[in-house]
């Protein structure tokens, strides 16, 4: 067999994360294009590729399922036999006659093992190629056995186990060490639980045709910078430009509000009001360059300029019941969180009109119900439910618009698991919407500066930063975010991958 030639098409939807179907749709695209095996071939050798620089040479069996992800492995084993390493096969059932995998099978002459745990624990490595992206139903119980006797795992395109739409666990997946997918990634491989269970991925270009592209709109997308861009400053900036937030202060808890508002004055907001009512002594004892309003709501939504309102970080419901529908009467972009989120979960109906919730999975199901499957599409039903973008957060957070857009961000730290912090996100999401950024678009890009101003706090408290220690990382997390939107759009002009 010769070498695959490794092709680099022009980069379509670099931030795309593949939903089986969208992958299959391609395969089916490529083969009217590509000889049917081609693409196996270059994916199998890809895979052997990256073996073989992570591995020195060692004993191996691939285990093979009876679909193309077993026709991977076959190529897989072919590879690295031919590299002189030691390879058996264990096939779970043979290929169906006349498939691209069952052609595979057929060119691979070494040894054939049995599918049993004996045979893999026996192996250095195993590579899983049993179900990729054409997982149906729970992996059997003793195909997982198998499996589990494994020393150490790589997989071929998902851990037999993880539904790549979902990354939902169906029947049992183990542990692999790393985990190598093709073409684009798959969202089950950014979401827990099935994440946690794919080690390092690699992501491998396999020579798709660019044609294969034609007719595809990814669906879910991976966040980072470059699917979005933040609005840029310059010398005509002036704070009503930069833009306004607004947030209901409550009596009782002030901290939480405070926080929200360090977020949004971080994060670019021009001008950062609190309107307090009688709460105001204690905003003014804060931040110098916080204004507090005492006036009442209603006089101050006669000034237009203040658009976008926070509603709910540090509110009692009583609070949230007599200012949130005051906001929307008055058509304001609100961002809606905790106390609002309380308060909207006694009927749905009271947050018709704002712009996007944050809740954490918690909030999420008082709101929305339990969530069952994939949260993917629970956030996504939710969204369209409230039509309002849903930030469902997380150390995963999937971020969900009402017309059907979804990305997921993983760009995020432990560090960010504490009281506190989801208050910071509020402001740094509201700070972006005043600044005219898709309301989508600003919560994803929010997500994101949120997320690295943890990862830059946790470096700078020895991992264990305080919600107040958010807010000072979120200047300099903005200039990474334009450095890398910006190198995001150079990469895409060249054709690379990114
Ligand atoms: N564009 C791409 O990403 C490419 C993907 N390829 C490979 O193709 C794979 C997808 O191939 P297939 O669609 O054939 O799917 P799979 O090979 O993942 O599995 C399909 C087979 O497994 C059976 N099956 C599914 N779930 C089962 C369960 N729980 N228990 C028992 N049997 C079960 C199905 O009935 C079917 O026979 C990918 O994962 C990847 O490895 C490559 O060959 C080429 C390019
Ligand atoms: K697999």
């Amino acid at each position: 067999m010769p070498s695959p030639e490794i092709s680099s098409p022009v980069s379509r939807h670099p931030f795309a994360l593949l939903l089986p179907e969208e992958s299959d749709r391609m395969d089916h695209a490529a083969a009217a294009i590509l000889p049917s095996t081609r693409l196996m071939e270059n994916a199998g050798w890809a895979v052997a590729r990256v073996i073989r620089n992570r591995f020195s040479p060692r004993r191996v069996t691939v285990a093979c399922g009876p679909g193309n992800n077993g026709g991977d492995g076959y190529v897989v084993a072919r590879n690295l036999a031919r590299w002189g390493w030691s390879v058996r096969v264990a096939a779970l059932a043979a290929p169906k006659p006349g498939t691209p995998a069952a052609e595979m099978a057929a060119c691979w002459t070494g040894l054939m093992v049995p599918f049993t745990a004996e045979e893999l624990a026996g192996a250095d490595l195993v590579v899983d190629a049993v179900f990729g992206s054409g997982l149906k139903r729970p992996v059997a119980d003793d195909v997982a056995a198998v499996l589990a006797a494994a020393r150490e795992v790589v997989a071929i395109d998902m851990p037999s186990g993880v539904a790549g739409a979902s990354g939902e666990i169906l029947g049992k997946a183990r542990d692999c060490t790393l985990t190598v997918t093709f073409v684009r990634p798959r969202p089950g491989h950014v979401l827990q639980p099935g994440s946690d269970l794919c080690g390092e991925v690699i992501c491998a270009d396999i020579g798709m045709p660019d044609a294969a592209w034609d007719g595809i709109t990814p669906v879910v997308q991976h966040n980072k910078p470059g699917l979005w861009s933040l609005p840029v400053s310059g010398d005509g900036d002036y704070k009503y430009r930069r833009g306004v937030v607004s947030l209901c202060g409550g009596a009782e808890m002030p901290g939480a509000t405070r926080l929200s508002a360090r977020g949004a004055r971080r994060s670019g907001a021009g001008l950062v009001r609190i309107s307090a009512g009688e709460g105001a002594p204690a905003y003014r004892l804060g931040d110098p360059g916080l204004i507090v309003d005492d006036a009442p709501l209603s006089e101050l939504l006669e000034d237009a300029r203040r658009k976008v309102w926070i509603c709910g970080p540090g509110l009692t419901e009583d609070e949230v019941a007599a200012t949130l529908p005051q906001l929307l009467k008055a058509d304001r972009i609100v961002l809606a969180d905790a106390g609002a989120l309380a308060w909207g979960a006694q009927d749905l109906s009271r947050l018709k009109g704002v712009a996007a919730v944050t809740p954490h999975i918690g909030e999420f199901r008082k709101l929305f119900g339990p969530v069952e499957g994939s949260r993917l599409d629970a956030a996504l039903a939710a969204a369209k439910r409230i039509n309002a973008v849903v930030v469902m957060k997380g150390p995963d957070t999937i971020i969900a618009a009402p017309d059907g857009r979804l990305a997921i961000n993983t760009h995020a730290s432990s560090a960010l698991a504490t009281a506190g912090s989801g208050d910071t996100l509020t402001g740094v999401i509201a700070a972006l919407l005043a600044a005219g950024m898709d309301v989508w678009e600003g919560c994803c890009a929010g997500v994101w500066l949120h997320g690295e101003a943890g990862i830059e706090a946790g470096k700078a408290h020895g991992g264990w930063p305080l919600a107040e220690d958010l807010d000072l990382p979120l200047g300099p997390a903005r200039a990474t975010a334009t450095r890398l939107a910006r190198e995001a759009g150079d990469k895409k002009a060249t054709g690379s991958l990114l």
